[in-house]
């Protein structure tokens, strides 16, 4: 997994570096941030030699990284084009002294420094010579900015935006962060990412990945991310302190879906029940059903109001699904039978299409009660616990909820836009408040547990998945991976359903078309998703054993 820091983190990690026993200069830090984007960047850029390059440096440590970077690039070969425009007392020590060396080397021709104290650039001479680089170096603000960019900075981000939509097409390489971008949740500066914050090519950052450079609109300004540890040394960047966040690679999911026992039996890989439908949503359980069969759990019980029964019972065969009570909604008299039901169950996935109706509000909140088995819970169920969410600490069996943007505004009463500021802050006090596992649907999604210091983020899926019914058949992936022969934790559970639910998107995305395929469809790419991940972890496996291994040891000649 790759772990994802905040601004406060990574300071503290500069810190320890530069402290005793290590004792780093900074000076050496920021040399070697400098020289990272360079030696990174060549790739992009297609190698330095007679390039036009201009950087911009802001007058804090970023800044410092850009003017290293300005004197590795002449190394390189490129002609480059300087600004810097802060007032030099300012400066940290380190930056003063890469400053006085690029003067040095300043020759107004392949070593253009362009500096105005102070005052805002020349922008008309800036906009000439971003119009003939062909690459720009963005060392405006790395980790210490926040809020909305202050002019002159606001002005020179609106200036290369427009310029790379318009007359010329650089290749953008931001130092550190997308400049505009908040290290910690990814927010842009003002409304527009457009004009807001540098969209580059790529970010080559130092240290350790932050938590911004993964999260919308941020993401989308980072272009490709590419770490340099810049010397730091290795235990500092292993150290953690308050919250982890984790991006969820292929690695970790492949590692956790080991290969069945050879000799297991349908009662090892759990019985998921599914509880919900209703007359005007039946597909949703149904999804759901078929989320958890083709996720490989052991057996898939679906439990619907009586009316929509026979409109379940044919669709997948595999699936033992029956009717509960009389009527077209699940009511207060169908709790008793769906509890009995329950103790058959490893698992219970309620919520599904379950719809609004007054009478449901009864059933969800004493099934959640009395139902002695961990729940994941979704949609309408989501729904009919609002207002009653003190019922999550009353149980004994542990709960994930699975909400979207919206259902999770109505549980915590903030606003999307709120939520979405800090998306990581909100669903880790959501769920120490609740003491529930959350899944936060969308792009990325957010894995917490109740003590809120683990932080899952995934990255898989895709637009083509923003579609009815995706969730529903996440509910059944969720419930399957959970009850799994292994047992994963509910956070690893819930990790590896929201990887494989988005790997089975990419792959209906390769298979079918970006958009229009089905949940159902996608439902049914888990299983080849799964495949794939377990021929990696195999290939992994090959390249790190010595090939002989592999040799038929009886059949030489
Ligand atoms: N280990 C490492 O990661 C290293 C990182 N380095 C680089 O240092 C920066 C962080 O440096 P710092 O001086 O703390 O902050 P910034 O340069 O990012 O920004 C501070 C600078 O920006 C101004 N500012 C803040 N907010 C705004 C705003 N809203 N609008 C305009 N200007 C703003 C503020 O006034 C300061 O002047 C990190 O990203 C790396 O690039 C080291 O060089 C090596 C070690
Ligand atoms: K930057």
């Amino acid at each position: 997994m790759k772990t994802l820091y905040t601004a406060a983190q990574m300071r503290q990690m500069d810190r320890e570096a530069m402290a005793a026993p290590y004792g780093l200069s900074p000076t050496v830090l920021m040399e070697n941030a400098g020289a990272a984007v360079i030696a990174k960047g060549a790739a992009y850029v297609g190698g330095w030699n007679r390039k036009r390059v201009t950087i911009l440096c802001g007058k804090g440590n970023n800044g410092g990284d850009g003017l290293v970077a300005a004197r590795h690039a002449l190394a390189a070969g490129a002609q480059v084009y300087v600004y810097i425009w802060g007032d030099e007392t300012t400066y940290s020590p380190e930056s003063r002294e890469h400053l006085q060396t690029l003067r040095a080397m300043a020759d107004g021709k392949t070593c253009v420094l362009a500096e105005t104290p102070g005052a805002l650039p020349d922008l008309a001479m800036l906009r000439r010579h971003i119009e003939s680089s062909q690459v720009v170096v963005d060392a405006l603000v790395g980790t210490g900015f926040h809020g909305a960019l202050r002019e002159p900075t606001a002005t020179v981000v609106r200036l290369v935006g427009k310029c790379i939509r318009t007359t010329a097409s650089p290749v953008v390489l931001a130092v550190d962060m997308p400049s505009g971008v908040d290290a910690d949740t990814g927010a842009v500066s003002g409304d527009d990412p457009e004009t807001g914050a540098i969209t580059a090519t790529a970010t080559i950052t130092f240290g350790a990945y932050k938590r911004g450079l993964f999260q919308y609109p941020g993401k989308i300004c980072a272009g490709e991310v590419l770490r340099d540890p810049i010397g730091m040394p290795f235990p500092v960047l292993q150290r953690t302190a308050g919250t982890v966040t984790y991006m969820v690679e292929a690695a970790d999911v492949a590692a956790r879906l080991s290969l069945r026992s050879p000799n297991g039996h349908k009662g090892m890989h759990g019985t998921v029940g599914i509880v919900g439908g209703s007359e005007s949503m039946s597909g949703a359980a149904l999804l759901a059903a078929c989320g958890a069969v083709r996720s490989g759990a052991g057996k898939v019980c679906l439990r619907v109001p009586a009316k929509v029964a026979p409109a379940c019972m044919g669709k997948y065969t595999e699936v033992m699904a029956a009717g509960a009570g009389t009527g077209g909604h699940f009511t207060e008299a169908d709790v008793q039978t769906v509890c009995e039901e329950a103790r058959n169950w490893s698992v219970l996935a309620l919520g599904p299409g379950l719809g609004r109706y007054a009478e449901t509000q009864a059933f969800v909140r004493q099934v959640l009660q009395r139902a002695a088995l961990p729940v994941v819970l979704d949609a309408d169920g989501l729904y009919h616990v609002q207002a009653a969410q003190d019922i999550f600490q009353q149980r004994a069996y542990p709960v994930i909820l699975t909400p979207h943007l919206g259902e999770f505004s109505r549980l915590t009463g903030c606003s999307v836009a709120a939520i979405q500021a800090d998306s990581v802050g909100t669903v880790q006090a959501f769920a120490r408040s609740r003491g529930v596992y959350v899944l936060l649907k969308g792009t990325p999604t957010y894995i917490v547990s109740p003590t809120g210091q683990t932080v899952y983020v995934n990255e898989t899926g895709n637009a083509g998945m923003s579609c009815g019914g995706m969730g529903d058949v996440l509910t059944g992936i969720v419930a399957a991976m959970w009850v799994r022969e292994t047992h994963p934790a509910p956070a690893e559970a819930a990790f590896m359903a929201a990887y494989l639910h988005g790997a089975a998107g990419d792959r209906c995305v390769r298979t079918i078309g970006s958009y229009g395929y089905t949940p159902e469809e996608l439902a049914k790419a888990v299983p080849q998703a799964i495949r794939e991940l377990e021929r990696q972890a195999a290939d992994r496996y090959r390249e790190m054993v010595p090939s002989s291994h592999f040799e038929d040891q009886g059949g030489g000649e």
